[in-house]
Order: structure tokens, then sequence, then C-alpha cells
């Protein structure tokens, strides 16, 4: 599908399916026209050129009504004069299974902690509650295909925690009425994406980047776009061109080793990739290859705990002016002096130095 507005390509034959009862996430930056998806696939936003298609049928001529989607939107508001059971209620009353939905409205709204005001107008509760009453309204449907925009956006962390393990949990919960329900969440957090996703789709110049299980692409990123995209902190990318000064004759060799690379590559290191070992070494250490690993020499510039790791920012001694943030479980070396961070080579993973592949 394709999608401009104002002469400028939002959507540029962007194609993207998704399987009965799959949870699928959206990952892109500010911009990148997942609201657009969203409200394409809900009939709200007409498409220049593409389908859109339910069951094999094109749901061109089928009005956002009658499509069987529901949608949060990322400013969700409910209506403004009526409580929240009300509220919930018409929802219910478009599910095409009602006979279950007091007791799904119930179970759902005790997972999200608002049970005890459903009998409060939207005015009379707070924004996070709000915003759970407009999540519950979303599933309530039990749609065949719900469409969540932004849904953990702008609120406190222990609600979000909730909101992740109902998300995560509950449409794959056996017996749960969300089960047959395909959901697609778009959102720029990698980390959420890769907490609640079956398939992560990453967006980028209007089309499919990469779409794959949370953990191929993290392990296996295919564009520097893609490497970007997840991970806390981000991937380590070192360009191929900085081998050839550090390893000089055996550049060629280590090139050939690398299929598709050329001098515009990168290398994409993942923080908890390495092992740092403290040891007492000069600037004069050299950079050496091991038959499965790489020893660099690098200053300690910084060390911080945070959440049970130590995120080190190193420098190493052969680049001078670059700067790699490793995570590690021990505390690395002291600051100023130099360690050895030992890379596995079979966690390094090359990729073209442009705007790369589609997969
Ligand atoms: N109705 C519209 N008229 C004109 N331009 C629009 C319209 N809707 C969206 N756009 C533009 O299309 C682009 C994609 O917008 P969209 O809201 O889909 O991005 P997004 O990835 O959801 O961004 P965010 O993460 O910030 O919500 C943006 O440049 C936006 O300004």
């Amino acid at each position: 599908m394709s999608k401009s507005f104002d002469g400028e390509r939002v959507l540029d034959g962007l194609d993207l399916s998704v399987s009965e009862g799959e949870y699928v996430v959206v990952l892109g930056p500010s911009g990148c026209g997942k609201s657009t998806l969203l409200q394409i696939i809900a009939g709200l936003v007409p498409l220049d050129a593409g389908t859109v298609e339910f069951a094999l049928q094109s749901l061109g001529r089928v009005a956002p009504k009658d499509r069987d989607v529901a949608f949060l939107f990322q400013d969700d508001r409910l209506y403004p004069h009526w409580t929240l059971r009300q509220n919930l209620r018409i929802a219910m009353d478009r599910s095409p299974v009602k006979s279950s939905g007091n007791d799904v409205m119930s179970e759902l709204a005790r997972r999200l902690g608002i049970d005890g005001l459903l009998e409060r107008r939207p005015d009379e509760v707070s924004g996070g509650q709000l915003r759970r009453a407009a999540l519950v309204k979303a599933l309530l449907r039990q749609p065949a295909v719900c469409l969540l925009d932004e849904p953990l956006s702008a609120i406190d962390m222990m609600l979000r925690e909730d909101l992740i393990a109902l998300l995560a949990d509950y449409p794959r919960d056996r017996g749960s009425s969300l089960s047959q329900t395909s959901i697609l969440h778009v959102t720029h957090d990698g980390e959420e994406a890769m907490r609640l996703a079956d398939r992560i789709v990453v967006l980028g110049s209007g089309r499919v980047l990469q779409s794959g299980t949370p953990e191929s692409i993290y392990r296996s990123p295919c564009s520097l776009e893609v490497a970007k995209a997840i991970g806390t902190p981000p991937a380590n990318l070192i360009p191929l061109r900085w081998l050839r000064s550090v390893f000089a004759s055996s550049y060629e060799a280590i090139l050939q080793s690398l299929p598709g690379c050329d001098e515009t590559s990168f290398l994409v290191l993942r923080p908890e990739s390495v092992e740092i070992t403290d040891q007492s070494v000069g600037n004069d250490q050299v950079t050496v290859v091991s038959e499965d690993a790489w020893n660099v020499t690098a200053s300690v510039i910084s060390s911080r705990f945070v959440e049970g790791r130590w995120l080190t920012r190193l420098a190493p001694v052969a680049e001078p002016g670059t700067v790699w943030t490793f995570a590690t479980r021990h505390r690395p070396g002291t600051i100023g002096k130099n360690v050895v961070a030992r890379i596995p080579l079979c966690d390094l993973v090359a990729v073209p130095g442009a705007t790369g592949c589609t997969a």
C-alpha cells in the first residue's frame, strides 16, 4: 500500500500481513507512518494505491463501522457524560460474542485495577485510569483485529508493567476471548516491542525494513536502521574500514569471511556481547585476533551501575575518538585505566552502511 500527504510519500509500497491470533508490533520512529497505517486498516484514511484485505476479501468498500476492527487511538476519549461502565458497554454491544461480555468486562477491569471505578464518569478518574478504561474498551469488542496506537505511552512505570503483563498474557491465555484476535500494536519503543510481539515489523522510509521474531531482529538486524531500532543501550556500530587500520595484514581475510560486506559496511556489536578483563596493560598493547575472538585494549571512560548491570563506556586505544558502551555483570576496571574487551566473533553481525535490505 502507498499513501502520500500533500505530495509527501508516507507509506511507499508497504506490504504487511498478520495471521489470526498473532501479536505484531510495528516499530518505527516518530513520523514514519505508523498511525497512518492503522488508520488505513480501520478505513479512516483512504489509500492512494494498494488494498487492505481481511480473509482474502478486499475491505475497500467496507465502511469503518462495519470492519471487525477495534482501535485504541493515541488520545482515546470516552463519552464524557457516561460512566466508564456505560462506555464499556457500547463496546460489548458491538461485540459478536455478547454472551460472555459481562464476564470479560469484569475480568479485564479487575486485571487493570479499574473495577472499582466503573460507575465514575471520565472526568472523575485520572489520566492513567482513563487510558486503562480505553484499553479495556478496545479489547472488549473481541474483534478480529485490534489496532493499538502507542497504548503504553505517557503511562507511569508501575502501571506500564501491569499493562504489559495484561497484553503479553491475556490474548494468549487458553480460552481467552482474545485468543483468535490479531493484534497490531504500533510503537517507537524497542523494548516494548521486544516484550510483547510474536513478530516485530520495523518500518522505515515508508516500507517494511525487516520482519521477524524479537530474537531474530535483535540478533540478526539486516541494516543499520534496524540495528539502531532495538536495544538499550543501543548496539555499538563498528565501521569495517576501522578493521583495515587495526588488523592490517589479516583485513582482506576478515572481509572475505563476512559475506556481502564492503568498506562501507558496519559490524553490529551488542553491549552485552563482551567480557571485560581488568588487566593492567599499557597503551602500546595492540588489538589481536584469536580464532574465535578479538581482544581490544580500551580505556575506561565511565562505569555506572544501572538495573543490575554495569554500563561501561570504553574508548579503544587503536581508534581515538570512538566510544563503545558495554553492559557487564561485574564492575570493570578503574576509570582512566586500560582494560581488555574480549569480543566473540560469533556475536558480530555485518550490515550494509547505507539503508539496506527489505526482509
Ligand atoms: N491528515 C494528515 N495530513 C497531512 N499530513 C499528515 C496527516 N496525517 C499524518 N500526516 C503526516 O504523515 C507522517 C506520518 O504520520 P503518522 O502520524 O502516521 O506517524 P507516526 O509514525 O504514527 O508518528 P508518531 O509516532 O509521532 O505518532 C507525518 O509526517 C505526519 O505529519
